[in-house]
């Protein structure tokens, strides 16, 4: 489903964030990136989103060389990735329906579509009943699993999460973790970057440590 194949990345003035970075991620695998601060977790991750551009390899992501992708084609390999943050960067101001239908509208879908896919989104993270609030009024983890929701709406076959549960407390921790197992049980393919160690240690996951631009360990689990 991924595959980076020597790649680096440098930022304009700055140093090389990624150095050289090759691996692959199965179909439906389930992985965590981890690694010091500023050892290009979130780089690497905006690379598959074409947030950001590598300076050296290649990257492919279902097949498609993203080097060959052209600015048409950015759009529709972005809705194959749901994306979820730290902060969840959900729009305070509308209600949990419009934040989670947001991509759908961006890609055109009707209204119909829209509200059946928004309900089956919330309720896969268990938040079915709360359309008509607003985030202000939802806890950290209930924010966080619309941030989910909004990441899963359209279906993507590539679910990835910055620091997805560096606000939340272990056990609300746990349950965010608890539903990125259920989408990768469904086939979903998922890269979590994380700090927290003892949260992946307790999970019996692959894991790519990242230290200063290059892969220091790709520890698989069987
Ligand atoms: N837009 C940018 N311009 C210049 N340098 C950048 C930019 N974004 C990141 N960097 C640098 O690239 C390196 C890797 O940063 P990155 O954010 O990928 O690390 P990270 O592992 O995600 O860190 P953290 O855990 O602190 O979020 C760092 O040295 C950082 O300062």
């Amino acid at each position: 489903m991924v595959r980076f194949d020597q790649v680096a990345k440098r930022y304009s003035g700055g140093k090389e964030a990624l150095a050289g970075v090759s691996f692959e991620l199965e179909r439906g695998e389930m992985a965590f990136l981890t690694g010091h601060s500023g050892a290009g977790k979130s780089t690497l991750l905006k690379l598959m989103m074409l947030m950001e551009r590598p300076s050296r390899g290649q990257i492919f992501v279902d097949g498609q060389n993203l080097n060959r992708l052209t600015p048409s084609q950015i759009p529709y390999h972005r809705r194959k990735i749901g994306v979820v943050f730290q902060n969840h960067q959900l729009l305070f101001d509308r209600t949990v329906y419009d934040n989670v239908a947001l991509p759908l509208l961006i890609a055109g879908y009707n209204h119909m579509d829209c509200a059946r896919r928004v309900r089956a989104a919330l309720d896969s993270v268990g938040l079915l009943g709360l359309e008509g609030r607003k985030p202000v009024e939802l806890s950290g983890g209930e924010q966080q699993r619309v941030g989910i929701a909004r990441a899963v709406v359209n279906k993507p076959a590539l679910l990835l999460a910055d620091e997805p549960t560096g606000n939340l407390d272990p056990d609300l921790s746990e349950e965010i973790m608890d539903l990125f197992m259920r989408f990768q049980q469904v086939g979903v393919t998922v890269l979590i970057a994380t700090h927290d160690i003892s949260l992946i240690e307790s999970m019996n996951k692959r894991r790519l440590i990242l230290e200063h631009g290059m892969i220091l360990e790709d520890r698989h689990v069987f």
